[in-house]
């Protein structure tokens, strides 16, 4: 059994060389660049106005002739003596010899003629070319990862379509005599199979969409066939229960028969104790122990990087950790190290009841996991603790 530290510095350096595709910008959001994009125009392209007013060319009194009229969109350019000005609007083409734009209201209009009140200094309220990003330069960087600004920076370049790291596909392979699904009537030794459509959700907000779900009964044969047909079409594989050394715990037996690479195999912790992280060929595996809590858990801790890694992302692995003081005392049974659901607040954490592996009650309301060290045994009330924040 290793400890937590070692199994995620096994996970971080583990290797794994993503996928590269160009794919339309829309849709890209929390996808990562592979390659740099250069801007290909100015941005601003034209001396844009910052602001609804009178664009003028200065001279040494405050009173111009207003000669024209400019709206955003329009292509026209004035030229202007000094005394002149035209009207415009935010976001407009400023006239070519314009040095100033003066807001409305600074200014007294009667016809043509207008007053202006106040100082008046050169290019105020002119946004000048290429201001925000040259043409050529470098609008974001390989590595980067697509936000709804970054998307929208993208698109104000005309830019419509992106190289990116593609997200790897995902076998969820549920194993369990005892699972039915939802909807059906529940039958005397049996329970609702409810890993499935978790795993699913934590992909789908990891930006997964390929995901191919497999069921298998705890039965040898099947499991490994199963688990084969899932490295050979996935990059990814999370396999729900049957990893602990019950007599129809089948996974790890089915993994090693197919010459799977052990990664590593049970962890001191609690919960997820026997996970099992393992390479064949290409394809990573992860055998999630099948409690609901402990595959949870083992996904965001263990899994999450990985994800992370498959889609480029190269720094900062995992979830955010941050250190919150705790709202009771905590005494920890046992040596294991423990993630616990947990609830936040501004600057204080609080322990959840129903600390079960076997139970969501709890976890369907969290917003953290508190992380106690195994060779910790006891926190006081206000101490200060190591939280991860869970994805919202
Ligand atoms: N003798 C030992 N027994 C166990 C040990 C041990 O060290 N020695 N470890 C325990 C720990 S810790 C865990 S965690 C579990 C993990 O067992 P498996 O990964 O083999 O999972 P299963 O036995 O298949 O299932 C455990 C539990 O979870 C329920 N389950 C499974 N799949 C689903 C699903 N898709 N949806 C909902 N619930 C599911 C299953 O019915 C069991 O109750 O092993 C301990 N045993
Ligand atoms: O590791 Mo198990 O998840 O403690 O129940």
């Amino acid at each position: 059994m290793i400890s937590v530290s070692k199994a995620l510095s096994i996970i971080s350096e583990v290797s794994y060389t993503p996928k590269v595709k160009t794919v339309p910008l829309k849709g890209t959001n929390g996808l990562v660049l592979s390659k740099n994009i250069d801007s290909s125009i100015h941005m601003p392209p034209f001396r844009q106005s910052a602001m609804d007013g009178y664009a003028l060319l200065l001279h040494d009194k405050n009173t111009y002739q207003i000669i024209g009229e400019v709206k955003a969109g329009d292509p026209d350019d004035y030229s202007l003596l000094p005394g002149q000005g035209v009207r415009i609007f935010t976001g407009a083409r400023v006239p070519n010899n314009a040095n100033t734009v003066v807001i409305q209201e600074k200014v007294i209009r009667s016809e043509d003629i207008i007053t202006v009140h106040g100082e008046v200094n050169k290019n105020q309220n002119i946004r000048a070319i290429g201001e925000q990003i040259k043409k050529g330069d470098i609008a974001l960087a390989k590595g980067t990862k697509l936000s709804p600004a970054g998307i929208g920076f993208l698109s104000g370049l005309g830019v419509n379509e992106v190289q990116v790291f593609t997200p790897p596909s995902v076998a969820i392979i549920t194993t369990g005599n005892e699972l039915i699904p939802p909807g059906q009537k529940l039958q005397e030794g049996k329970i609702y199979e409810s890993n499935s459509l978790q795993l699913q959700s934590v992909l789908e907000q990891s930006k997964i969409k390929k995901i191919n779900k497999y069921i298998v009964q705890d039965e040898y044969e099947s499991t490994k066939e199963t688990i084969r047909q899932a490295i050979i079409n996935n990059d990814l594989v999370l396999i729900s229960g049957g990893i602990s050394v019950g007599d129809y715990d089948f996974v790890k037996e089915a993994l090693s028969e197919l010459r799977t690479e052990e990664l590593f195999y049970k962890i001191k912790q609690k919960p997820g104790k026997p996970l099992f992280f393992g390479r064949n060929n290409k394809t990573l595996i992860f055998a999630l122990p099948g409690n609901p809590a402990s595959s949870l858990t083992c996904y965001y801790i263990y899994v999450i990087p990985v994800i992370q890694k498959m889609m480029g992302t190269i720094t900062s692995l995992g979830l955010k950790r941050t250190m919150k003081s705790l709202t009771e005392d905590f005494v920890k049974k046992g040596d294991r190290a423990q993630f616990l659901k947990a609830k936040t607040s501004e600057e204080s954490v609080e322990v959840l009841e129903g600390q079960s592996s076997a139970m969501l009650y709890s976890y369907a309301v969290a917003d953290a996991l508190v992380f106690i060290p195994e060779n910790i045994n006891q926190i006081d009330k206000n101490s200060l603790v190591e939280t991860i924040l869970l994805p919202q």
